[in-house]
């Protein structure tokens, strides 16, 4: 028995499970696939009773055979090439009205150079390279067309307007290919987020983060988590429906439990990640603090290489807050120049104060500056001290201000750089450490435990995650004899995970285990 439930999980993979993306949009596929069988005819005709458009001679087209949708790809505007892509049933219908070919049938998944005619007038309107994808192997599922012309605002609105007179194509609304593409199954809701993060990315951190999720890891690994919980459940169904005895060996329930407590320890460890997924995909949060005068708007200015603040000789200079977003070591970084915190009777001066704290409190991070020259006996200055903790990472600038180089030298630490802001020294060994300080916190990579990539980059999934552990830890309150309600528990912990890909059957999975599990019955 044991054997056969072994089994039964071994064979427990999603029943999800989309084929290869075609490397590259728009190239030569592997040879098996240049082959292939019938295209959909260019349009079907339906009759629809009297002075119908088929009576008047015209094709009458569906809603299904109207939603071939079609958009330019690439940015507008002058450029080497424009990509304008088409997508649904009549892909090839529009292939056979605006692609003048040599060869009167496309091969499939190989780019063919062409010129792009008017289907109305017959007119050139450019000559360009054109490639049909046969589906499902499409990025949509769908038969897609992608028509490689000359960008250029002329030609490609010419060529918009053709496809405008087909009556069965009309523009793609926002996101429609991606849609088209979730909702073939070709991509999950993790790999449709990671493909906008991916072309939102501007770090390298976010880049690969991103990339990770379209590749599919991510919806590997919660998929991999829905199904041994669907596991769990499968034991749990087994002795509902034939007791422990002859059927079902004893101690299913024990171990079904026993699983469970083990997932609930890996949820545990996706939950805490410090936020490091979510932190890299939006931007890390530092605010950079310090009494007034000590060089925080120059170090701003120094990050941002350029007079972003306002530095003066005055203390209180800066009073609101002020944000830039920068990368550093890969890492998106938005940071807060802050007033100077002391204590004032200025009421704006105290409004920006009251802000500065709030700032210090909502970041990932926080960069205390203090001026050398404010220490007394290396101790900072009561001001500051309280906010400082073990997590804070400070500056000690006007380095030139002090002329013992010991002292200098004591103040430097662990996360603890000196500087002079205003004669450069100490400034390249603080970027090159306070980068690395940032990279040994919040890069993403699966060298070691500690820098795992995290598999939170949504608070969407944080929130079913959350609810899930919730779920599971409801199934563990349950007694053996309360075995259906401990199983509903389960059924819901599976389902919360299965919202992050948006594959939330559990019934298909279940039922393929249970087969199996459930040996000469
Ligand atoms: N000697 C010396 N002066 C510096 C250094 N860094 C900044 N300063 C000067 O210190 C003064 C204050 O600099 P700011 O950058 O405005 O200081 P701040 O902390 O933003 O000041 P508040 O906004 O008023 O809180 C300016 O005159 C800067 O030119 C440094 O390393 N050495
Ligand atoms: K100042
Ligand atoms: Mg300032």
């Amino acid at each position: 028995m044991r054997r056969a439930f072994a089994k039964a999980v071994q064979h427990s993979r999603s029943p999800f499970r989309p084929g290869p993306i075609p490397s590259g949009n728009s190239c030569v596929l592997s040879r098996q696939h240049q082959h292939c069988p019938a295209i959909s005819p260019y349009f079907a005709v339906r009759s629809v009773g009297s002075n119908s458009a088929q009576e008047r001679g015209q094709p009458v087209f569906s809603d299904a055979q109207r939603s071939t949708i079609y958009a330019l790809s690439t940015p507008p505007g002058k450029a080497g090439v424009a990509v304008i892509r088409v997508s649904g049933q009549n892909a090839f219908g529009v292939w056979s009205r605006l692609v003048k070919s040599c060869e009167r049938v496309p091969e499939p998944w190989k780019m063919e150079r062409c010129r792009i005619i008017h289907p109305k007038t017959g007119g050139v309107l450019d000559d360009g390279l054109a490639v049909f994808f046969k589906g499902p192997k499409s990025f949509t599922t769908e038969d897609v067309l992608e028509l490689h012309i000359h960008s250029g605002r002329a030609i490609i609105s010419s060529v918009l307007e053709a496809l405008s007179q087909l009556p069965f194509c009309r523009p793609a609304e926002p996101g429609e290919f991606t849609r088209r593409a979730f909702e073939g199954g070709r991509l999950d809701l993790t790999q449709v987020e990671g493909l906008k993060d991916l072309i939102d990315a501007e770090t390298e951190g976010q880049r690969r983060l991103a990339l990770k999720a379209v590749g599919g890891a991510t919806r590997d690994l919660f998929e991999r988590l829905r199904t041994e919980i669907i596991g769990c459940l499968a034991k749990l169904e087994a002795l509902i429906d034939f007791g422990e005895g002859e059927d079902i060996e004893e101690g299913v329930y024990e171990e079904a439990r026993d699983r469970a407590i083990e997932l609930r320890r890996t949820i545990q460890s996706y939950l805490q990640d410090s936020r490091r997924g979510e932190i890299m995909r939006t931007g890390l949060r530092l605010t950079i603090f310090g009494p007034p005068n000590a060089g925080k708007s120059s170090l701003l200015n120094f990050l941002a290489q350029r007079e972003a603040a306002i530095v003066t000789p005055v203390p209180g200079t800066t009073r609101d807050i002020l944000e830039l977003s920068l990368d550093l070591g890969g890492i998106p970084v938005i940071v807060s120049d802050t007033a100077g915190l002391r204590m004032t009777t200025d009421p704006v001066e105290r409004i920006g104060v009251e802000r500065a704290r709030n700032a210090i409190q909502a970041a990932d991070l926080a960069l205390c500056v203090v001026s050398c020259e404010d220490l007394d006996d290396l101790e900072f200055p009561s001001s500051v001290k309280p906010l400082i903790t073990d997590e804070t990472f400070v500056l000690f600038n006007k380095s030139d201000l002090i002329r013992d180089s010991d002292t200098v030298s004591r103040l430097k630490g662990t996360d603890r750089w000196t500087t002079s802001l205003k004669s450069g020294e100490g400034t390249t060994e603080f970027l090159a450490g306070f980068a690395a300080a940032l990279k040994r916190k919040y890069e993403l990579n699966d060298d070691g435990e500690a820098n795992r990539t995290p598999v939170i980059t949504h608070a969407r999934h944080r929130v079913h995650l959350e609810s899930a552990a919730r779920f599971i830890d409801a199934f563990l309150a349950t007694s053996a004899e309360e075995i259906v309600l401990g199983a509903e528990e389960l059924r819901y912990a599976a389902k919360a995970v299965g919202k992050v890909s948006g594959i939330i059957d559990v019934e298909d999975v279940l039922d393929a285990l249970f087969r199996d599990f459930c040996i000469g019955k």
